[in-house]
């Protein structure tokens, strides 16, 4: 079964071709229905249910990848989550890892900037969020938007196996 992930974004489209290694890959742009800037788990999960669903057709398995922040308490996280969808309509989802966003990215998603351009004013570099991304810079490249988004891509294909034995 061939697989389309929902979105162009190099960093997403990369992550499921490597999990996915054997399978035929495409890639399109969809709809997430939800904010730019996606601003709690609910929402974040939404967006990726719905990019997947869009993506899914009867010899097609769906995937949706979707970036978002989320409070702890006080504290703004980074979260991401991802949904992969199968020709019977069944919705399998996985979050990503998270960690905390400095207070000044903050302030600025609260002013309604997207943290795709905050970040590129803040590293001083191009494109962060299909390179590194927000995680990989405040790892100080110990992880990278790609990696992290092949880690839910594996949570999501596990879950998907697991279901079909
Ligand atoms: O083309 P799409 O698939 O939409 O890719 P995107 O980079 O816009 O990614 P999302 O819509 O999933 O993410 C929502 C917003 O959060 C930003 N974002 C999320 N995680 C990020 C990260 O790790 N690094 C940089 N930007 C990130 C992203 O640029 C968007 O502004
Ligand atoms: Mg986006």
């Amino acid at each position: 079964m061939n697989i389309i992930v929902g979105s162009t974004n190099p960093a997403k489209v990369n992550a499921v071709k490597e999990v996915f290694y054997e399978k035929m890959v495409d890639s399109k742009v969809v709809p997430s229905h939800v904010s730019p800037q996606p601003f709690s788990d609910d929402e974040t999960r939404q967006g990726a249910i719905n990019r997947a669903v869009a993506c899914t057709s009867s010899d097609t398995m769906g995937i949706g990848l979707e970036g978002g922040v989320m409070y702890v308490e006080e504290q703004l996280f980074l979260c991401n989550w991802g949904a992969l969808v199968i020709p019977d309509q069944t919705i399998f989802t996985a979050s990503g890892a998270r960690i905390p966003l400095p207070k000044e990215i903050d302030i600025q998603l609260e002013h309604g900037m997207e943290l795709g351009d905050i970040m590129n004013a803040y590293a001083k570099r191009k494109n962060v969020g299909k390179k590194e991304g927000a995680i990989g810079i405040f790892t100080n490249e110990m992880i990278s938007r790609q990696t992290m988004f092949s880690h839910v891509v594996k949570l999501l294909r596990g879950q998907w196996e697991y279901n079909s034995r």
